[in-house]
Parts: C-alpha cells; sequence; structure tokens
C-alpha cells in the first residue's frame, strides 16, 4: 500500500474561475486595495470568500461574492471543502504573518489541501500580481491531481 497518492489524473481549471478572497484583520486593507486595482479581472470570474472578507470585498468592488462562513466560524474549513470538491480554482490567501490566531489549525489545513489538490495559492500582494496576470487565468489549464480513486481502491485491494 502506498503512503501516498499518485499524482496522475488531470483536471481542467475553466476559463471562469473560481477564485476565494480571503484576508486576516490585518491584511484587509491591503487586500481591499489589490482588488481594486485586478477589478476588471476579477470581474470576469466568479468570487467567493470567507463571511467579512467577502463582504468587503463585494462592497468595495460591487461585484457579487459569494460568503461563506467567517473565518474563526469554520470559512477556511469551507474553503477547503470546496477545493477537496474540485469546485475552487485559485485561492488569494492575504493571511497575516504577525497574529496568531485561534483558528490557526484551520488556516494551516486550508493551505495543505490548496497543496494536495495543486489549486495555485497566492499568500501576498506580489504572488497575487503574478497570479491575476497569468494568460492561463483567462484560459483552461489543466493541472495534475491525486487518482482518488485509485488511491481508495489500493486501500481495500485484499
Ligand atoms: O479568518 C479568516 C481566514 O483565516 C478570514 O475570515 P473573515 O473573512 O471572516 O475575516
Amino acid at each position: 500500500m502506498s503512503a501516498r497518492p499518485a499524482r496522475d489524473v488531470t483536471r481542467t481549471l475553466p476559463e471562469r474561475k473560481r477564485i476565494a478572497l480571503i484576508a486576516h484583520d490585518g491584511k484587509k486593507e491591503e487586500l481591499l486595495a489589490w482588488a481594486r486595482r485586478w477589478k476588471s479581472i476579477l470581474a470576469a470570474h466568479d468570487l467567493l470568500g470567507t463571511g467579512t472578507t467577502a463582504r468587503r470585498v463585494a462592497d468595495t468592488l460591487g461585484l457579487p461574492v459569494e460568503g461563506l462562513m467567517s473565518g474563526p466560524l469554520g470559512g477556511d474549513q469551507q474553503i477547503g471543502a470546496r477545493i477537496t470538491e474540485q469546485r475552487l480554482d485559485l485561492l488569494i490567501f492575504f493571511w497575516d504573518p504577525f497574529s496568531p490566531m485561534p483558528h490557526d489549525p484551520d488556516v494551516k489545513a486550508l493551505l495543505r489541501l490548496a497543496a494536495l489538490w495543486n489549486v495555485p495559492v497566492a499568500c501576498n500582494a506580489a504572488s497575487a500580481d503574478f497570479m491575476i496576470s497569468s494568460p492561463y487565468v483567462a484560459e483552461n489549464y489543466d493541472i495534475n491531481i491525486p487518482d482518488a480513486g485509485e488511491w481508495i481502491a489500493s486501500r481495500t485491494r485484499t
């Protein structure tokens, strides 16, 4: 039995991407300024985010942003579930390196799932600039992800 799944299944990120926007309190103004700069591109995609961030981005940009639960109340885990279900295409998460938080385990879990499922992640304004200005943002883009079916089969074979 293998200790890790083979990463050999292709998933195609669609042209119209589902983009999660999340910022800790100490980084919210920075994320809002960033989102203002890229509004015309963000408008072409489906936006979602943790509760407070989503509301503030929606108010700032005047665009629809699906709001999940606030981060400390489980929103990071909801975003992680979207990743696991292959229903999220890009993650922009301005996490605050200066603020320990009660939901630090949730933050770590979200970043683990993004790494596991090969979802592009930007954790600060510079990486978000690079990500959102990539030609892949407006194109279909193939990523390799774990073969979940084979993983389960390998663990249930007798
Ligand atoms: O805490 C967060 C992410 O870990 C963000 O949550 P809010 O968007 O509700 O502030």
